[in-house]
């Protein structure tokens, strides 16, 4: 495992080079990879996998609740062959890669656990189950591994990046090391569901910085701050074109893409010295508003009260009405409206036909 330094601390992180996609088939030949589950991650993974040539199979919930069977089927699985039910999947799996929703985990932990047998293994893309034990009930047997792969990314963007050559950055963690072969399965696992480098963390601190940061910066800050932009131009006369280019537009097709190709000061480095001088005085102000935010979320997330509340709310039978009342209401608010008429109008939209 390559050490690197980030920032004057070492790490361990795993590269392609030093694990080679035919080095995870060697590791993965006699296993049969069942993955539980065919919602975001599923069906990302799932497909990786069999491109990689691994032996995979998926198993869903009952065909006439959830859209998964239809949805795994117009995929490719072949229903008796590699698209069975959870019962089915978890009895013929040697590794099960628990892909359901955090909280359908906890539902179907007593259908999945008579399956995990001696020498199996139990694969997460979150350490939700496992560090929130107390809450989920989910204590895999002593006898399995029990090893994660997170992809730092959306499943879309997992099969995206793989189908265009690329690859996404994943966290991997061994809880339990059953077999003696956990880590070779966990970067075997890796690298076939299509991670560009793996970077070694726990369940524990997965856990906690990824519902942090998806609370935070990469979901809900990143929403709240463009709503509050929003509205003070909005309220002080701009239009919503206006409030929108300046808000979100700007920020998608131009300065966050200088961010993500070379850093923060390099996007500064190419907007005006104007902006520079506002942007770097301002932005101390933002991050002082915002540190006390931050620091109840992440108590709010190391005290279990973030799971706490995501069992309760997608438990609930009901809950992906709800869910779709929420997200609509997102789409039709004035923001956002406002941004599906300037994307359409895209050069590249207007070709489509947008
Ligand atoms: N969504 C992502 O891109 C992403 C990224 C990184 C990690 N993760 C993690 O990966 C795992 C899977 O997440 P996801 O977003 O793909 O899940 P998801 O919310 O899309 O749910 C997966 C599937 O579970 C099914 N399901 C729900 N309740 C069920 C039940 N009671 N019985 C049978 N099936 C049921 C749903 O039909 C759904 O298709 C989670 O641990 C999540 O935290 C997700
Ligand atoms: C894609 C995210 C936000 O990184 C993931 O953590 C999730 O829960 O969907
Ligand atoms: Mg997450
Ligand atoms: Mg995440």
């Amino acid at each position: 495992m390559a050490k690197m330094i980030f920032s004057g601390v070492e790490e361990e992180v795993v590269t392609r080079e030093e694990f080679p996609l035919e080095k995870a088939r060697q590791v993965l030949k006699n296993e049969t990879v069942a993955v539980l589950g065919y919602g975001v991650q599923g069906p990302a993974q799932a497909m990786n996998m069999r491109d990689n040539g691994i032996n995979v199979i998926v198993g869903v919930g009952d065909k006439n609740k959830y859209p998964d069977w239809a949805k795994a089927e117009k995929d490719g699985w072949v229903p008796g062959k590699t698209l069975f039910s959870v019962e089915e999947a978890c009895e013929k799996g040697t590794i099960i890669q628990y892909l359901m929703s955090d909280a359908a985990q906890k539902l179907l932990w007593n259908t999945v656990k008579p399956y995990l047998t001696k020498g199996k293994a139990l694969y997460f893309s979150h350490g939700f189950s496992i560090v929130y034990k107390d809450q989920t009930g989910v204590i895999p047997p002593a006898d399995i591994d029990v090893i994660m792969v997170a992809p730092k990314g959306s499943g879309t963007s997992v099969r995206a990046n793989f189908l265009d050559g690329s690859g996404i950055n994943s966290s991997f963690a061994v809880e339990q090391d059953a077999t003696g072969k956990a880590l070779d399965r966990t970067l075997a696992l890796g690298i076939a569901v299509g991670s560009g480098y793996l970077f070694r963390t726990t369940f524990k601190h997965e856990v906690y910085s990824d519902l942090t940061g998806e609370r935070g910066v990469l979901m809900g800050a990143l929403a709240g701050i463009m709503e509050a932009q929003y509205a003070t131009l909005r309220s002080h006369g701009h239009s919503p074109s206006e409030s929108f280019n300046e808000t979100v537009e700007e920020l998608t097709q131009s300065l966050i893409r200088l961010v993500g190709a070379n850093g923060m000061d390099w996007m500064y480095a190419n907007c005006s010295t104007t902006a520079q001088r506002g942007a770097l005085d301002w932005r101390h102000e933002f991050r002082k508003a915002t540190e006390p935010v931050f620091e109840r979320l992440y108590k709010s997330v190391e005290s279990g009260e973030e799971t706490r509340i995501v069992l309760e709310a997608n438990s609930k039978p009901d809950y992906q009405i709800g869910l779709n009342r929420e997200l609509k209401e997102m789409r039709e608010s004035d923001l956002w409206t406002a941004g599906a008429m300037v994307r359409s109008l895209r050069p590249e939209n207007q070709k489509k036909g947008n």
